[in-house]
């Protein structure tokens, strides 16, 4: 078997920066480099203050930096050096051409493996550790063994992140599983030993799977359209648990009891958000579509068209509870990362909820723990377009630096993220109702407060997939 010894990672994003910090910290005996081309990034993973926010992350880059672990703009060098490399770089959902809207944008990856194929002096395993099209290792593959001579072969290899952001560092310390694809040829096969003994380091041998190419690429897109599929099916169910006097809660309890279905991503929100859940099944239905396949495209695409509608569904309900107009009203929005322990606001329901307050005019005043007021405006405003809404948007937003604040004259809040300060025993409900406007509203879109509680408070509470006479006749 082939020992690895020097790993390059190209792309030291959310998954690029975490898993191959991982990788250095269980192996001392690799030296492991992470490159981009932002200048700035790298800096940042250079500095105290790392690029973004996720438990345990500190711990893992301080412990192994500038010993077995290096962050360098310097791409080709690395790539020279390594015998090992990731591709780790983004993959958005496509904007303009072809498929826009739901095809994969590969620019990244492509440009990531001509690079290799450009630079390389010796044989390497590139490893596809981006999200991708089923069947994209075989372009890589085309690209590189174009460049290929006598000398230099290379090896490819799936292999799929299946770290969720927030909890990064310990889905990466114990994985469920960890997924190599490989062309089933000795030469595949060797090389898909030489990266499991590198996590061998220190995942059990029984989580290290071993599939062909086609089937790991696949299953990455297959584990998070059933992950969203699961939030879209209770979010559907939280619409029928409002009109009858269900409580979703209770429903997705009674459900999850059964082992065959299990109780994990069963909670009803606002929608689900995030860089990945939208974009890969967008990338699945395309795939279905290209494959000619209709029906299998229909099927997955109607997830994303329930998220779309959970949150329509909720500003919906808050312009109606608030008899019928938000204009001039002040809502504070407590949340604005797509989920909680992250920094990350790529797709947060927050931003579309919020765009929607904004266009029914009303005054927002926005507090999340983590994500900078930079960035808020940035989500929020549409610059660069044939119309620049920063200045409105800068007019109508306020950002705070705590609950408090934002909650002072409001004439709602609506809970957006469930980040643990938020909660009813953390946060001094009975000051902020003091200081809103009455009649005082709540909106829970995580189901995160105790609203009997807050009820008694005098707050008008409004929670998704319940209603307040729940389980009355
Ligand atoms: N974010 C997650 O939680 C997560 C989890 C699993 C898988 N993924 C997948 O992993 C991939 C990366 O996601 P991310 O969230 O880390 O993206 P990201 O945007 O945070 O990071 C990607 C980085 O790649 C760099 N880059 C792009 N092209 C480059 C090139 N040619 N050379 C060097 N650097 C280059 C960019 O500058 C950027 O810093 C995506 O395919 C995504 O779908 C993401
Ligand atoms: O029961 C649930 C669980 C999650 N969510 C929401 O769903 C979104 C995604 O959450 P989560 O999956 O925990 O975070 P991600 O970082 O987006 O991770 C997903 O996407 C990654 C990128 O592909 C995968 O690697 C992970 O396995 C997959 O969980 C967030 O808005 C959550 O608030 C719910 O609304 N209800």
């Amino acid at each position: 078997m082939t020992t690895v010894k020097n790993i390059c990672c190209i792309g030291a994003g959310y998954v690029g920066g975490p898993t191959c910090a991982v990788i250095a910290y269980k192996c001392h005996d690799i030296k492991v480099t992470i490159v981009d081309v932002n200048p700035t990034r790298i800096a940042a993973w250079n500095s105290d203050k790392l690029p973004i926010y996720e438990p345990g992350l500190d711990k893992v880059v301080f412990d192994r930096r500038d010993k077995n672990l290096f962050f360098s703009t310097n791409v080709d060098g690395a790539i020279q050096e390594a015998d090992l490399i990731f591709v780790s770089v983004n993959t958005p959902t496509k904007k303009a051409g072809m498929g826009a809207g739901r095809a994969a944008d590969l620019a990244y990856v492509e440009s990531a493996t001509r690079r290799i194929a450009q630079v390389a002096t010796s044989s390497k395993i590139v490893v596809e550790k981006s999200t991708v099209p089923c069947r994209t290792a075989q372009s890589m593959r085309t690209i590189l063994e174009a460049n290929s001579t006598k000398e230099i072969h290379f090896d490819i290899l799936s292999n799929p992140e299946f770290l969720a952001e927030g909890t990064a560092i310990d889905d990466l310390l114990s994985p469920d599983r960890v997924l190599i694809g490989a062309l089933q040829t000795p030469e595949g096969i060797k090389a898909q030993q030489a990266l499991a003994g590198v996590y061998q380091h220190w995942v059990p041998k029984d989580r290290v799977l071993t599939t062909n190419l086609w089937s790991s690429e696949l299953s990455k897109l297959a584990a998070n359209a059933m992950l969203a599929q699961r939030i879209s099916s209770v979010n559907a169910l939280s619409a029928i648990c409002e009109a009858t006097g269900a409580d979703v809660d209770e429903v997705a309890y009674a459900c999850g009891r059964d082992t065959r279905l299990g109780s994990k991503f069963l909670k009803a929100s606002v929608g689900f958000g995030g860089s990945c859940f939208q974009k890969d099944i967008l990338n699945l239905v395309y795939l279905s579509e290209q494959l000619n396949l209709p029906e299998v495209a229909a099927y997955w695409h109607q997830v994303v068209v329930m998220n779309e509608y959970q949150k329509k569904r909720f500003v919906r309900n808050i312009i109606k509870t608030l008899f019928n107009t938000i204009t001039n009203k002040k809502i504070a929005v407590l949340g604005f990362a797509f989920k909680k322990d992250t920094g990350d606001t790529r797709e947060s329901a927050a931003i579309t909820l919020i765009k929607d307050f904004i266009q029914e005019s009303a005054h927002v005043a926005i507090y999340d723990p983590k994500v900078e007021r930079e960035q808020i405006y940035m989500d929020l405003a549409d610059s660069g377009g044939v119309v620049d809404t920063r200045q409105q948007v800068e007019k109508q937003v306020q950002i705070c630096s705590n609950a408090y604040e934002a909650a002072q004259d409001a004439d709602a809040i609506v809970v957006v993220t469930e980040w643990d300060e938020f909660r009813d025993d953390q946060l001094d409900y009975a000051k902020i109702y003091a200081g809103m406007h009455k009649p005082a509203f709540l909106f829970d879109g995580r189901l995160l407060v105790n609203a009997p509680k807050l009820r008694k408070m005098g707050f008008k509470v409004n929670v998704i997939g319940k209603t307040e006479l729940a389980g009355t006749a």
